[in-house]
């Protein structure tokens, strides 16, 4: 289990460049498996999950080629299914939540997807229901191993069909579309997920030869294709990683610019902070957050009642940001509710706020009223663990702003999903080491 010391209370100054996006990076790697032409992804980061998923592809015989520093090939020309069914798949095909959009283009190409129950953070619940339901629709005959907690679909050819999400799951909607696009006939997806690392996923394979149309929207119409070829894509930048450095700067009142951060991508990110009273600045392609030398301001509605801010399906706030806006609050003038709706258990990593001075009540597994403390009362050092990647990196974001050294264990969790955070850090200014 690795470890981070963080001495706090530092301020930081400079240019940090966003990584490429973890979540798109898991939908477009297994898209790969949908032709047996070679694929050509730029932008892909060096991240735990990524690295596992690329690890299970090369284990299923595709022909894997570094060609650069984040680029890679990738020919999926002689796929080993017997891999699916070995020990060794139950347990790598558990490491990552990404794993479970290997199944879509699987089931699409080679009639059958199996999947061990996949991992990710356990910040809750998460079914599979709306992947699967979505794949017997297209025709697949669906297996369930309750002990094994194995998955299997299963399909001689699929065939086109209408249908309505029970909800509009980011995952899920990117792993049926997968399927459809080789499916005989015209499939309809409604209620999809329309963030834009699917819109993303959609032009790649739009490039590939794939039909889709309502890119963008949540109806999706894909009109299936006899095959796919090859094709080159270019990850957008993390936009979750862009919302962590804006709240990491405003709460170390540090200078920082993020650089080519895909505005038009951004959704509501940049708003959700100016809300807390963060100022932040467009320039060219770039997000500069000025020092915040009077700190920040939470602004009330109109009414003058307190602000809720909680996480929606896109083109609402993203639930993986909540985590920290609701550290950056602790430190800001004014109350805020935080409504983390989709996830049960993401919350709980508020009590290690709590014992670093925080002001934050707890009102059930969904909801925390923070109190600002306006940087009256500095946080005060403590020892965690990192519960889950965005809790985690909550904590690390609050033992930056913090009086004393902090220590940070179990931080595979932060490197699952942040690309050498320590040495990007140090670069402008952060005093974090790794110790084991
Ligand atoms: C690898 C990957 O891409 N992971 C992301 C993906 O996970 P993932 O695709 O697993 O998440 P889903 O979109 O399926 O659902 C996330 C949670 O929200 C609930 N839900 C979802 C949609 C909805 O309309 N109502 C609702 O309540 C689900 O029941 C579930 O508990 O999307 C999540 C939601 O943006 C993100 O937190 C994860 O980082
Ligand atoms: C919850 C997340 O990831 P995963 O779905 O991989 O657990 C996340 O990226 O915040």
């Amino acid at each position: 289990m690795g470890t981070f010391k963080i001495e706090g209370g530092h301020q930081l100054k400079g240019e940090i460049t966003p990584q490429g996006a973890k979540n798109e990076a898991l939908q477009i790697l297994c898209a790969v498996l949908l032709t047996d032409q070679k694929v050509t992804i730029h932008n892909i980061p060096n991240i735990i999950d990524v690295n596992k998923l690329i690890d299970l592809l090369e284990n299923l015989g595709v022909k894997i080629q570094k060609i650069g520093s984040s680029s890679y090939t990738f020919k999926a020309d002689d796929v080993h299914l017997e891999y699916l069914q070995s020990e060794e798949f139950k347990k790598d095909g558990r490491g990552l939540r990404g794993s479970i959009m290997l199944v879509g283009p699987l089931l699409a190409r080679f009639g059958k997807g199996y999947i061990p129950k996949p991992g990710g953070d356990k910040i809750g619940r998460r079914r599979l229901d709306t992947h699967f339901e979505g794949f017997i629709k297209l025709g697949a005959k669906f297996r369930y191993n309750r002990e094994e907690y194995f998955y299997g679909v299963e399909a001689k050819s699929l065939k086109g069909a209408d249908m309505l999400l029970d909800e509009a799951s980011v995952t899920g909607t990117a792993n049926i579309l997968m399927a459809a696009v080789l499916a005989k006939g015209t499939t309809t997806i409604y209620n999809a997920a329309c963030e834009p690392y699917l819109q993303q996923l959609c032009k790649m394979l739009n490039r590939m030869g794939a039909k889709i149309s309502g890119v963008g929207s949540n109806l999706l119409t894909i009109e299936g294709v006899e095959e796919l070829g090859g094709t080159e894509h270019t990850m957008l930048p993390d936009m979750i990683e862009i919302g962590s450095w804006i709240g990491l700067a405003a709460m170390t009142k540090s200078e920082i610019t993020i650089k080519n951060v895909s505005w038009e991508n951004l959704g509501q990110i940049p708003m959700v902070f100016e809300k807390l009273g963060i100022k932040i600045e467009r320039r060219g392609d770039d997000i500069f957050v000025p020092e915040h030398k009077k700190g920040y301001e939470i602004q009330n509605y109109i009414d003058g009642s307190v602000l809720t801010i909680s996480d929606a399906p896109w083109p609402g706030f993203t639930p993986d940001l909540l985590s920290i806006v609701l550290t950056v609050a602790t430190q800001a003038r004014g109350s805020v509710l935080i409504h983390q709706k989709m996830f049960e258990s993401r919350l709980f990593f508020v009590d290690k706020l709590i014992d670093m001075g925080a002001k934050i009540i707890l009102c059930d597994p969904h909801r925390a009223t923070v109190i600002g403390h306006d940087f009256e009362s500095q946080l005060k050092a403590t020892t965690m663990t990192s519960p889950d990647i965005r809790a985690g990196v909550s904590l690390l974001i609050a033992a930056l702003s913090a009086q004393g050294t902090s220590t940070i264990h179990n931080i595979e969790q932060i490197d699952r999903g942040y690309q050498d955070i320590d040495s990007r850090l140090r670069a402008i200014g952060a005093r974090i080491v790794r110790v084991d």
